[in-house]
Parts: C-alpha cells; sequence; structure tokens
C-alpha cells in the first residue's frame, strides 16, 4: 500500500488542491449530507486525510496496528477522499467476516485490478453477485478441489526435486534460497495453470510480478475516485495499460496453443494431466450456465496465478527464516522429517500427513507472518453498525489479520515462534472459524486455495529439511537472522535469505 508518489505528484496535488478549493466553496452539500459518527481515527488534514501516515517506507499493517492501539480496534481513516474503516480485534472481524458477512462480501474496484482483471471479472475482485457466485463455484468444485490439488502432485514432486537436485549441487556453497523457492512456487503454479508446454511461462510470470507489483500501490486514483482525470494525468492508467496488453497477449497465445493441441489430442490422454486452462475451456466450449467467456477465463487464470505463487514461496521463506532463528525447533523438524521418510529414503506426498511438528511449524509462521497482512480489502454494501460505530455504505474496509495474530488478549508470548502452542490448542485450524487466526481470510470471500497453497509449502519444506543441514554465512549466529518485512501485497523478508546447505541424505538417481 505505498503511495505512488511518480514524478507528476507535484502536479497532481495542485490540481487536487484546486478541485478541492472549488467544492470547498460549496457548503451546501456538507449541510444536507453530514459526515456520518464514524469510529476514531487519528487525525485528518485537509485534502489528503491521513494519508500522511502512508508516505513512509513502514509496512501499513504495522502501521496501522500501531494507530489501533491508540484508537481501538475499529478505527476510522480518511485516505484521501475515501472513508476507509480498519479493524483490529477478533470481536470486530468476527462482526465484518461473520455476522455481516454478506454486507462485507464487496470488493471496491481499484484502477489497476479493473483494467489487469478484464473489468474486475475475476474471482478476487469480482463484485459481490451471481457472476462471482458462479466463479466461486467453479473455483471450488473443479480449480481448487482436493481431487485437482492432488492431481498436481507429480508436478509439485517434480518441481521440488529439481529445486533439491540444484541445491544438491552447491552443498557447502552460499546459496540465495529464497530466490531459488520463489522459483520453484512460480513452475509449480505455472505448469499446474497453464501447462507443461507453454513456451510463454517465463513471460507470463515476469508480466504478472508487475502487475502484483503496480496492485500493491495506493494510487492517487484510488483515493479520490471521484476526479476521473487522475490516473491519467498521472500517467498511471497508461502504464496499466501497456502492462495488460501484454499479459493480454500472452495469455491469447497459450490458450490457443492449448486448444490445437487439445484438438490434436486423444481426449482420454489430456484428460489424464489436465491443467487449469483445460479446465476454463470447457466451461468457455459448453453453453450451459456456467458459461466463461475467453476474457473471464484469462482473468481467472491470472488469478490462480497471481494469488498463489508467492503466497507459498513467501511462507516457506518465513519458516526457514524462523527454524534457522531457533535451530531447537529446526533440528525437532528434521528428526521428525528424517524419523518418518527415513526408511524410503526420499521424499514423497504419500506419507506427509505424519508430519504433524511441521504442520505446527507452518501454523506458527502463518500466525507471525501471513502472506497477505491487510486481507483483500472489503466494501461495505449497505449501511450497518459495527462496535456500536456506523459504517456508512461503501465505506472500505481491511481486517488486519497481521494484528490478530500478534495480539497478546489472545496469544501467550505472542512475539515468540512457538510451533507447539498448538500441540495444546488443536482448535485453531485455517477455516477462518477462530477470528484472532485468520491468515487466509474467513467468510464469503475467504481464500478458495488452501489446500494447493499448502500442498505447496509442505512439500518443498519437508525435502528441504530432510535432504540439507543449514548453515548462516560467515558464522553468524541464529539470533541475528534478520526477521525484517519489505511492503507490498504480500509480506516478505527484506533481505534475501543467504545459506549454506550441507547434503545429509543424497537425493535418489532419476
Ligand atoms: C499460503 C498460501 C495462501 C495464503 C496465505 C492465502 C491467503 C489469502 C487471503 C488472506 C485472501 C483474502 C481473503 C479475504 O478477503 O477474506 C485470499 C484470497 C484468495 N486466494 Fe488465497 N492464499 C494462499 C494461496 C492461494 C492459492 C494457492 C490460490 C489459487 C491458486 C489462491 C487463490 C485465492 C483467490 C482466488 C482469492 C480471492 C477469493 C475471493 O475474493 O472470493 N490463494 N487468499
Amino acid at each position: 500500500m505505498d503511495l505512488d508518489l511518480s514524478s507528476f505528484s507535484i502536479l497532481v496535488s495542485f490540481f487536487i488542491l484546486l478541485i478541492t478549493l472549488l467544492r470547498a466553496t460549496s457548503h451546501s452539500r456538507t449541510k444536507m449530507n453530514p459526515e456520518p459518527k464514524f469510529p476514531p481515527g487519528p487525525r485528518k488534514l485537509p485534502l489528503i486525510g491521513n494519508l500522511y501516515l502512508f508516505a513512509g517506507f513502514r509496512p501499513p499493517h504495522r502501521t496501522i496496528s500501531d494507530l489501533a492501539s491508540r484508537y481501538g480496534p475499529v478505527m476510522h481513516l480518511k485516505l484521501g477522499e475515501v472513508n476507509t474503516v480498519v479493524v483490529s480485534s477478533a470481536e470486530a472481524a468476527k462482526d465484518v467476516l461473520k455476522t455481516h458477512d454478506l454486507n462485507f462480501a464487496y470488493r471496491p474496484s481499484l484502477l489497476v485490478t479493473e483494467i489487469i482483471c478484464y473489468g474486475n471479472t475475476d474471482i478476487a475482485f469480482a463484485p459481490y453477485g451471481d457472476y462471482w457466485r458462479q466463479l466461486r463455484k467453479i473455483c471450488t468444485l473443479e480449480l481448487l478441489s482436493v481431487k485437482r490439488v492432488q492431481s498436481f502432485r507429480h508436478i509439485r514432486e517434480e518441481e521440488s526435486f529439481n529445486l533439491c537436485r540444484w541445491i544438491g549441487s552447491q552443498s557447502e556453497q552460499l546459496i540465495n534460497l529464497t530466490e531459488r523457492v520463489n522459483l520453484t512456487t512460480s513452475d509449480v503454479v505455472a505448469r499446474a495453470s497453464l501447462g507443461k508446454k507453454t513456451k510463454e511461462k517465463a513471460a507470463f510470470i515476469s508480466v504478472i510480478r508487475k502487475a502484483i507489483e503496480m496492485a500493491a500501490g495506493l494510487h492517487v486514483a484510488d483515493v479520490y475516485p471521484s476526479i476521473k482525470l487522475l490516473s491519467r494525468v498521472t500517467g498511471m492508467r497508461a502504464r496499466v495499460e501497456r502492462l495488460h496488453k501484454e499479459s493480454d497477449r500472452i495469455l491469447e497465445n497459450i490458450i490457443n496453443d492449448h486448444r490445437a493441441t487439445n484438438a490434436a489430442t486423444n481426449s482420454n490422454e489430456s484428460k489424464k494431466h489436465e491443467d487449469l486452462i483445460d479446465v476454463l475451456l470447457k466451461f468457455h466450449d459448453s453453453g450451459d450456465e456456467l458459461h466463461l467467456t475467453i476474457d473471464n477465463l484469462k482473468s481467472v487464470l491470472q488469478d490462480m496465478f497471481s494469488a498463489g505463487s508467492e503466497t507459498s514461496s513467501s511462507t516457506i521463506d518465513w519458516a526457514m527464516a524462523e527454524m534457522l532463528k531457533h535451530p531447537r525447533i529446526l533440528k525437532k523438524a528434521q528428526d521428525e522429517v528424517r524419523q518418518v521418510f527415513d526408511k524410503k529414503g526420499y521424499i514423497d506426498e504419500v506419507y506427509i500427513h505424519e508430519l504433524k511438528y511441521l504442520k505446527c511449524v507452518i501454523k506458527e509462521s502463518l500466525r507471525m507472518h501471513p502472506p497477505i497482512p491487510l486481507l483483500l480489502p472489503r466494501e461495505c454494501h449497505e449501511q450497518c453498525e459495527i462496535d456500536g460505530y456506523e459504517i456508512p455504505a461503501k465505506t472500505r474496509v481491511m481486517v488486519n489479520a497481521w494484528a490478530l495474530g500478534r495480539d497478546p488478549k489472545y496469544w501467550k508470548e505472542a512475539e515468540s515462534f512457538k510451533p507447539e502452542r498448538y500441540l495444546d490448542i488443536d482448535s485453531v485450524d485455517y477455516k477462518g472459524n477462530n477470528f484472532e487466526y485468520i491468515p487466509f481470510g474467513a467468510g464469503r470471500r475467504m481464500c478458495p486455495g488452501i489446500s494447493f497453497g499448502l500442498a505447496n509449502v509442505e512439500l518443498p519444506l519437508a525435502m528441504l529439511l530432510y535432504h540439507f543441514d543449514w548453515l548462516l554465512p560467515g558464522g553468524m549466529k541464529p539470533e541475528k537472522v534478520e526477521m525484517t518485512e519489505t511492503f507490498g501485497i504480500t509480506t516478505r523478508r527484506t533481505n534475501p535469505l543467504y545459506v549454506i546447505p550441507v547434503v545429509k541424505r543424497p537425493l535418489p538417481a532419476t
């Protein structure tokens, strides 16, 4: 949510000032529509409201969390001209995501997603309604069902194996683990979505990365939505349109390739390894009530990739960093993995469910480092009341999942990485029923990719722990492993994880 201060910012500020002064001359509107009784919040400056709070490089979820400790768990911010309510307690999160779930199942329309996602026709940003319900049904029953996720097992195993083979070739040398893990998860999601034979995979990965970076910004056009010209004068619209054109071209080629291959292949063979394009094309080709146009299909594919790739790689990265910082935990996780898989001599998904401690490590990583710290933004559909405060229609709502996971009101030693805590509190799960723990969100708009996401995290982590011991560079002490966050739509570590692998269990020959 960094503020996009482009070279046009002075021009833009002048422009906003002018418009606002013109508006200020008309008092009558304010008199007719007095400001509703919003929750408390920091002082709003004329024109920019609270935007000044986000001008630095501090991750927004931390800034918001500090403010919430002063102004309360339901807080009002004015971002430019947009009223925003931030929720930072489990009770208020339950109000938004469960009690008033339907009313908050809407997303605001943002410049980047509107252009990139074909007029918000993807799953993540489609307005709540029939179209979104249909997509969501396709998503849960077809694209991300447990059966479908299992069908991608060979992809996960091959790509994780490739990762470990590369690491094995670098034994006792310094490697950038973050970068390699990132490539692996991108490859898994790209192969599952786009298929193996796609020539344009690398180009697609690069264009979606750029789109995610752009979507992470808090753009001037999105905080002054009534000033339509802003997206053009800042040059933002043109930049996003160029990116969209490129992504559209790549997707068009990929889809055409698929159609040509499918037409040429015997249908039984193609069914064996269906990728997500094959599944989506069925909804395009069939004329039944769940019909998707090619543009719909493209926007869903983009979602799969953008929502599925970096979330998984950042989870692996944080889990590895936390274990390196806590050698006792690293050893305990390694002992478990080696005990379960030593009889086999390699890792596959058959016995992965036996890795109870590793699952606790992942759970704890997601508590302290939820990849999407502020859930995707919601919008209030009709006026309602949260925690005794009036929330008018069209208010943007942010839920700070990061703050909930670190609140000492709900967690003993909230700032300590303690996977063992879940051995005592078995009831904490990912389903969005415990509102102090919502790394995948909750309610109607919660993440539909939990099984796929977790599978993409568990297998590579188990392999990294099984085959290698890990040393820190230059004899660095474990407590010195850096845990600072950079900001973007997902929380990543600021600096890549540089480590030295030492092969302990050789990889089986291929
Ligand atoms: C560790 C992995 C993952 C994490 C932590 C995660 C987290 C989240 C969160 C917090 C949301 C917003 C929920 C809300 O607004 O309440 C979300 C939405 C979403 N996620 Fe995930 N996600 C992960 C993996 C995946 C994967 C693998 C996919 C698909 C390939 C995926 C697809 C989506 C989609 C389509 C949405 C939008 C849902 C909607 O608006 O209806 N996610 N995810």
